[in-house]
């Protein structure tokens, strides 16, 4: 490999939320919050972000941002960046869309924010599939506006989840429901939506009037063999369709705060033209273009090492976890492992593993609901923390369940 997605990085004294956020983000408790195990101790599989360098095209080109010397005031001006985002696109999903389409944002999730203010009124509401990445949900507490939910269907009990067109559609059908944030690939399942399940989702959308917004924010980080399709790609006359995309989750730089929003609406256009602020940080303009235009052999090497990754931890759960329920993701860097048969419903699983096995990972009622046993393990990591990561979580459950049997049989 060219790559070395096996350097262990300290990311200590760097404010990132993954070593100093996850006391007020996993468990709403702030500094005082202990554990039996020191913060550098901990196993951290819980926030989307990985434990891998970015690639040096992104750090070379931030450094010669730098040495102009002056961060002054930024916007997008001219056509490189479209230029530039477009040529990602087309090489990679065949896709391209007009200049006027594409909007820059400090994120997906400000993104998410504004447009479901922007598409829905006081009594409207939004449409999510669950379970959900919580930010979804946020999107329309934010604007005071009701979410409303469709599970998604597990009908083998085998982390496969397919979406219940039925209950989809009925909901699609309460005229106040008016924007459905759609997840494309899908966090935390790690689905990749076929065609089919596309063109299915889409046309009970425009049969009932509501927008989409396809996020599609995991699409470039799919296994191999696998095939993203982006949902606006079936509809190219359509303004129906927004699309979420960012280099932030395939190049690990969410910290850089960029995110690319296509929007063919002309009406959300002019909502977006005259309150959004067009304001970039020049570095991660520069690390956006370096990207791009770089990143493409790294993004092909990271994608055989979640690869393995996933192997090893499909491997290792059916030798140690036998009852744990996995199946590889299509894409995503996020494991989704059912671990019904070793907890009980409502335990609170992140408390469960940082205490008793040092590892930090989200599950359970963090993904909004229909998710009460899961666990999602982030695995875009060395693999020697991965090993660990697997080792304390697979030894937690089985001491757990060897100390349940002893109990029985004491009683
Ligand atoms: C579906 C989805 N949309 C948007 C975002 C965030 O976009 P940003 O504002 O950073 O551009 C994430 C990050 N997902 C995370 C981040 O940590 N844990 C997660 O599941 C995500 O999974």
């Amino acid at each position: 490999m060219k790559y070395n997605f096996d350097e262990i990085i300290d990311r200590k004294h760097t404010s990132c939320m993954n070593t100093d956020g996850f006391r007020q983000y996993i468990f709403h408790a702030d500094e005082t919050l202990k554990f039996p195990y020191t913060d550098d101790e901990f196993i951290r599989m819980w926030i989307a972000d990985m434990e891998f360098a970015a690639p040096d095209c992104i750090t070379d080109a931030i450094r010669q941002r730098l040495d102009r010397k002056i961060f002054g005031y930024t916007r997008i001006f001219g056509d490189e960046y479209y230029n530039t985002f477009l040529s990602w696109t087309k090489k990679l999903y065949d896709w391209t869309f007009p200049k006027e389409n594409l909007y820059t944002s400090h994120g997906v999730i400000p993104a998410l924010y504004e447009l479901t203010g922007y598409i829905c009124g006081p009594k409207d509401k939004v449409l999510i599939m669950t379970p959900s990445y919580a930010y979804f949900k946020y999107a329309a507490e934010h604007n005071e506006v009701e979410y409303v939910c469709s599970d998604l269907l597990n009908q083998k009990n085998d982390g496969y989840y397919e979406i219940d067109f039925e209950d989809f559609r009925g909901k699609a059908e309460d005229p106040a429901v008016k924007l459905f944030i759609f997840c494309n690939p899908h966090n935390p399942s790690g689905r990749i939506w076929s065609e089919e399940e596309l063109h299915r989702v889409a046309e009970i959308c425009f049969e009932n009037g509501v927008m989409i917004i396809s996020d599609e924010i995991h699409c470039d980080l799919i296994r191999t063999g696998c095939t993203h399709t982006p949902l606006a790609k079936l509809y190219p006359d359509s303004d129906q369709i927004i699309t979420c995309m960012a280099p932030s989750k395939t190049f690990n730089t969410a910290g850089l705060q960029f995110s690319n929003i296509i929007i063919p609406n002309e009406k959300v256009r002019k909502c977006w033209l005259k309150w959004h602020n067009f304001d970039e940080n020049p570095l991660s303009l520069a690390g956006a273009l370096g990207a791009y235009q770089g990143g493409y052999d790294w993004l092909m090497e990271l994608r055989k090492y979640l690869d393995a990754n996933f192997a090893f931890v499909q491997d290792y759960l059916a030798s140690h976890l036998l009852e744990a329920v996995f199946r590889i993701p299509e894409a995503t860097y996020l494991g989704w492992v059912d671990i019904g048969a070793y907890v009980e419903e409502g335990e609170n699983l992140p408390l469960l593993f940082a205490e008793g096995a040092g590892v930090l990972l989200e599950g359970g009622n963090m993904f909004v609901q229909n998710s009460d046993t899961y666990i999602r393990l982030n695995v875009a990591c060395p693999r020697s923390v991965l090993e660990e990561g697997m080792r304390r979580i697979c030894s937690l459950l089985t001491e757990r369940r060897k100390q349940a049997r002893k109990n029985c049989k004491t009683k």
